[in-house]
């Protein structure tokens, strides 16, 4: 039987409350990667190194910094080895990981080159999907990928796997969870050490998460697997609630919900990682991440970008704080 957050069971606001234990949920901060990549205005890349440098110090242990993939496809991620090259030291932050996309080798070596020690792949559950987003048929993606696997074990780098439209697809609708499945022990078989399944246009909800998880799990550990779930429709924290049922333990979130995808159209902003704090810390798990400090980081790059704070979780502890 699950517990969900009541009153008394959400997270003190305590400053002199105990230290938090060791996570015992794994959060993927993908704000500056995902949060970022459709931002229509350049960001200049020290405002996205001032972003990744506060969510690291708010806790966060596994930052996507940026997108090894074309400038023409995806320009606001064309300062990518910049951004490598100006990431905290590891004596500033220590055990932060900075992954990275790569989409083919071309975008591995330059990821390998500007000191990348992990990167993700990302694959589509549906063929429309990986056309507008890659160019290329499923098929032809994980081809593509094999070269990436194969340099990346070379030289100890770690390959995550994404899966896109997981639970629908903007250009192709339903989206079978036979078809996840089958990718996603595709992925971890060539070597990935972990799939993210993502509801890349927000349209999933719980009982959907439910028939997916339950799908994918009879092929794949589900220990091995990854929620990665749009807020378009308001259901990522009901969806991250039912997948953490299921028995998921690693979700990738934005801070302060930002975000989109440029080959999605309408498509808003991850689950907020302010959020999905509060969820988490309420239904008794740690995770490491000091929820004042994030919902800091949270109102000052959306003052940064001139748009508004897309947590509610973030906007109700400021307010709180304020008052
Ligand atoms: C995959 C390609 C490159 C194919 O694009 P293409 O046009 O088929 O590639 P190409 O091999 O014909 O190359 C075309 C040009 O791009 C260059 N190029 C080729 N590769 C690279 C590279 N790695 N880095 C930099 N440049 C590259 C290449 O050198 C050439 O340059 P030109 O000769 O014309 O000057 C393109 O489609 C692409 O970059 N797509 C990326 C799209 C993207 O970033 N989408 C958003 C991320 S995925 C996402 O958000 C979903 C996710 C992960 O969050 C989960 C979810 O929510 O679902």
């Amino acid at each position: 039987m699950t517990t969900f957050p009541t009153l008394a069971s959400t997270p003190t606001l305590d400053p002199a409350a105990p230290a938090p234990a060791a996570p015992t949920v794994r959060l993927v901060e993908v704000g500056p990667r995902d949060g970022l990549q459709n931002e229509r205005q350049a960001i200049p890349t020290a405002t996205k190194l001032a972003l990744i440098r506060r969510l690291a110090a708010a806790g966060l242990k596994d930052i996507e910094a940026t997108a090894f993939v074309s400038p023409k496809w995806v320009p606001q991620m064309a300062d990518h080895a910049e951004v490598m090259a100006g990431l905290p030291s590891a004596a500033e932050f220590p055990g932060v990981n900075y992954p990275v996309l790569t989409p083919n080798l071309k975008g591995f070596e330059a990821a390998l080159a500007a000191g990348a020690r992990e990167v993700a792949v990302f694959a589509a559950a549906s063929e429309a999907f990986s056309q507008k987003n890659i160019n290329c048929t499923v098929a032809e993606s994980i081809v593509r990928f094999e070269p990436i696997l194969a340099a990346a074990q070379a030289a100890g780098v770690r390959v995550r796997g994404y899966i896109s439209c997981v639970l629908g697809c903007p250009y192709q609708g339903e989206v079978a969870p036979e078809a996840v499945a089958a990718i996603a022990r595709e992925l971890l078989q060539m070597g990935c050490f972990e799939v993210s399944l993502g509801d890349t246009i927000g349209i999933g909800t719980p009982a959907g998460v439910q028939r997916l998880i339950g799908t994918v799990g009879e092929q794949v550990q589900v220990t091995r697997l990854a929620g990665h779930f749009h807020d378009t429709w308001g259901m990522g924290v009901a969806n991250v609630a039912e997948a953490w049922r299921q028995g998921v333990r690693v979700f990738d979130s934005s801070v302060a919900g930002l975000g989109g995808c440029p080959y999605a159209k309408g498509a808003t902003g991850n689950v907020a990682t302010e959020d999905l704090v509060w969820l988490l810390h309420g239904l008794g798990e740690s995770t490491g991440v000091d929820l004042e400090a994030l919902a800091a980081c949270g109102e000052w790059i959306c003052a940064e970008l001139g748009r508004p704070n897309g947590s509610r979780a973030g906007r109700a502890l400021r307010a709180r704080c304020a008052a």
